[in-house]
């Protein structure tokens, strides 16, 4: 039920994130009219939600829980109601606890025009984070979460 990435989620952003080399991820995020903000384009702050789930995915890469934050959004370009934005996102650096990371999402290709750039810090938490300040949640929630770190990272 991710608002970002879960598949089932009715208003979600189903936002889809594929592993590359190394600490990358790359994601795609198709705006419709659901995601406007001014007439046809889409709002900068469904956009920002876009850059914060594909930057939350590289956590997976890592197999430790982390948060964000810190996120920063540069919007380069308006951004069509329509367009699929191909975000690219990376682990820059890793400092005790904090995760830099930084992404760009293009215009309907790959190697499409910049419209959106993201850096982040995120902060490695304890599993126990989620328990003592989330809402009560089936242990199968939590459970299904870790499952998720084994199957992307083995
Ligand atoms: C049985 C297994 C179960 C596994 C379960 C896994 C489930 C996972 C499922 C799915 C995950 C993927 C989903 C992604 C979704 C997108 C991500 C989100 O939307 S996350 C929600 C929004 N973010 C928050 O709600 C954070 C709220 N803030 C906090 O909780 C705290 O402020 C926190 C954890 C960020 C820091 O608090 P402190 O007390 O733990 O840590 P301190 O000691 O203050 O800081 C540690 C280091 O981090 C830096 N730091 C702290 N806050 C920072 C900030 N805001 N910006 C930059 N640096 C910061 C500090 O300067 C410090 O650095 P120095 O070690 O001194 O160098």
């Amino acid at each position: 039920m991710c608002v970002g990435c879960g598949p089932d989620h009715p208003t979600g952003l189903h936002v889809t994130v594929t592993a590359g080399e190394g600490l990358t991820v790359s994601g795609s995020f198709t705006v419709t009219d659901d995601h406007q903000g001014a007439p046809g384009l889409a709002h900068g702050g469904i956009l920002s939600l876009a850059f914060d789930e594909v930057l939350g995915s590289l956590i997976w890469l890592i197999g430790e829980p982390a948060v964000t934050g810190h996120l920063e959004t540069s919007y380069r370009r308006p951004v069509p109601v329509g367009t699929t934005l191909y975000i690219g996102a990376a682990i820059d650096r890793v400092d005790g606890r904090k995760i830099y990371m930084s992404a760009s999402g293009r215009e309907n290709a790959v190697d499409g025009p910049v419209s959106v750039t993201a850096s982040a810090v995120f902060v490695v938490v304890p599993a126990t984070h989620f328990v003592e300040h989330g809402r009560a949640v089936a242990p199968s929630e939590l459970s299904e979460a870790a499952a998720k770190v084994a199957e992307v990272n083995p």
